[in-house]
């Protein structure tokens, strides 16, 4: 069921209401008022009891779907999702509802989700019916607000045109000049941590209880991963991807930062205006006087000018024909596709999406080599015997990077293990099927990569394990090992598939891979709290990046020589 059709119920109550009560041969306008409410809020009920009770219980073509059991009577699984990390429900489901490919749940007020489990369903969904599922309304107003109205919020032809625009600046031939970019970031970022361990072991007492962990263990220091990562990727994007430096690796208080914390940082109120999203018309959401209402329009009004002044900058120098810079924005500017405005929304996009993706993404990498010492000591071999030192000026290419192959079956799995976009969303725009079930128009589609990625049925056995030595061929012809073993291409949903996959992924497996080796090359991890070498543990936040919900605090200590 979709949103319920306010304007249908105000305006049949008014007129109603007028023909009731005009009929009396003297009437006032509070009657008439009284009269309105009583029909408005009478329909109001007749339709929430229908929507959340008769149609999904009683009438809806989804009811003989596979569904997990438990359902509160009023709001579904809601509890679960809620209250467990982003898509572990649906993980658990997939492996105990026996299913086809598509699971039926219910949500908030018992709205239908279907939830594709399958490759043959999710290559339908992404692939070859691509354009009959839409982002929901919903979600588009609230990214709308960080992203601007960028590739990513646009649907249709629009985003066929923006997309097309857009993909000679994501291209390899033109991502390859960028890594040694992402080496010299990744190497100003540890740089600067190995200052400030420095700087903190030295200051350091060994009487300070607190600290007594530390005693005797030389250039130590505990840092807190997400914050380290999310500044080295927005320096990351800032300069490869719009030509800026953001300088939030040495400052971190920029405006910019503190802009994204604000959005991204999850809260209860978050929370409720997301439920309330699901029955109020998104317009009226956005408009309620509250506080994380007008934190996002703060944020979102520094964000846009900070885009406007880039795209003013870059312009100014291409008219002054100057502009020779491989950074996104200006291989943007010289395809000629897009406005101002349009590159404003493009620049948006760029920043959010392409910055605490890959911060997440490193947040995991560090934790589960923190859990896994011997698989952190084989990567820093290879790193070290391969890569130029932190202190030296040298650059890397391409190649060096991608032919590492340790290096890379690390960062896969990484983002097989911890998808840093555990699960996204689609609505049918029109009435269609998915693998032959009925599905009618504004259904909710769930696709879930924290479930697909870990599914036994398409990675085996060890779906659940961490290896990244499934991404290592066993020999020489051993194909398998480029999809990690997987039996489907689909069974891999960090990025997702089809038109609407990530377009970024070269550009964030490139970044994620130059930073895993520089700070890998120079410094050991250890978990700070002893408890989360048990995942059971972590306890990981939701919105629409995963992270550890208290910060990855580890003990990180500088390895002499390289
Ligand atoms: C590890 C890092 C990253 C992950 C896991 C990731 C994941 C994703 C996912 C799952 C989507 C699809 C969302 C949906 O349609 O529901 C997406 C789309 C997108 N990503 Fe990424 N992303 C990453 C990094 C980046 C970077 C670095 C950039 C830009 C420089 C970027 C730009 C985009 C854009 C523009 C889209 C929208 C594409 C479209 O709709 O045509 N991403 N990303």
């Amino acid at each position: 069921m979709s949103m319920p059709p306010w304007k249908a119920i105000s305006l049949t109550s008014l007129v109603s209401s007028y023909l009731l009560v005009s009929r009396q041969a003297e009437w006032s306008t509070a009657q008439l008022v009284r009269a309105f409410a009583g029909l408005w809020l009478l329909q109001a009920l007749a339709f929430g009891a229908w929507a959340v009770v008769i149609y999904p219980k009683l009438f809806s073509p989804l009811r003989g779907l596979p569904q997990p059991k438990g359902n509160s009577f009023f709001m579904g699984q809601l509890a679960r999702i809620r209250d467990e990390p982003t898509g572990y429900p649906q993980r658990e489901w997939a492996r105990t509802v026996p299913n086809d490919g598509v699971i039926r749940y219910l949500g908030a007020f018992n709205q239908e989700r279907l939830f594709v489990t399958s490759p043959k369903g999710l290559s339908e969904v992404l692939v070859t019916k691509n354009y009959d599922f839409e982002k929901p309304s919903d979600v588009r107003v609230f990214l709308g607000q960080i992203l601007g109205v960028g590739v990513l919020i646009a649907e249709g032809d629009e985003h066929k045109l923006q997309r097309r625009n857009l993909l000679p600046a994501f291209a390899f031939r033109h991502i390859k000049d960028l890594y040694p970019v992402f080496w010299q970031v990744s190497r100003d970022a540890v740089q600067a941590m190995t200052e400030s361990i420095k700087a903190d072991a030295a200051q350091r007492t060994e009487s300070e209880d607190a600290e007594k962990a530390l005693s005797g263990r030389k250039d130590t220091s505990v840092i807190e991963v997400g914050s380290w990562a999310s500044r080295a990727t927005l320096d990351i994007i800032g300069i490869a991807g719009l030509g800026r430096n953001f300088d939030s690796i040495r400052s971190p208080r920029n405006e910019l930062a503190d802009a994204y914390r604000a959005v991204f940082t999850p809260s209860r109120q978050a929370q409720l205006l997301g439920v309330l999203g699901m029955v109020l018309p998104p317009w009226l959401v956005r408009a309620l006087p509250v506080k994380r209402n007008n934190d996002i329009a703060a944020s979102s009004r520094t964000i846009k000018s900070v885009c406007y002044d880039l795209v003013r900058e870059k312009k100014e120098k291409l008219a002054r024909k100057e502009l020779s810079d491989v950074d996104i924005l200006s291989v943007a500017i010289e395809s000629g596709g897009f406005t101002d405005e349009g590159l404003v929304n493009q620049m948006m996009t760029f920043l959010a999406a392409g910055h605490e993706t890959t911060a997440s993404a490193m947040t995991w990498a560090i934790y589960m080599l923190a859990r896994y010492p011997d698989v952190q000591k084989r990567l820093r071999e290879e790193i070290r015997a391969n890569l130029p030192s932190m202190d030296s000026t040298e650059d890397v290419s391409s190649l060096q990077i991608d032919h590492l192959s340790y290096l890379n079956a690390v960062c896969n799995e990484v983002l097989r293990y911890y998808s840093p976009v555990p699960l996204t969303v689609r609505v049918a725009a029109v009435d269609t099927t998915i693998m032959g079930h009925h599905v009618p128009k504004g259904t909710r589609i769930i696709l879930v990569a924290a479930a697909t990625n870990v599914d036994q049925e398409y990675w085996g056995p060890d779906a659940a394990e961490f290896n990244p030595d499934r991404w290592l061929p066993k020999h020489e012809a051993d194909k398998a090992a480029a999809s990690g073993g997987a039996s489907s291409n689909y069974a891999f949903m960090t990025f997702i598939h089809g038109p609407r996959s990530c377009i970024g992924q070269s550009f964030a497996k490139a970044e994620f891979a130059c930073l895993l080796a520089a700070w890998i090359g120079r410094f050991n991890f250890e978990l700070h709290n002893k408890e989360e070498l048990d995942e059971k543990n972590m306890v990981i936040k939701g919105g629409v990046t995963a992270r550890p919900a208290k910060g990855l605090h580890v003990y990180a200590t500088v390895v002499d020589g390289w």
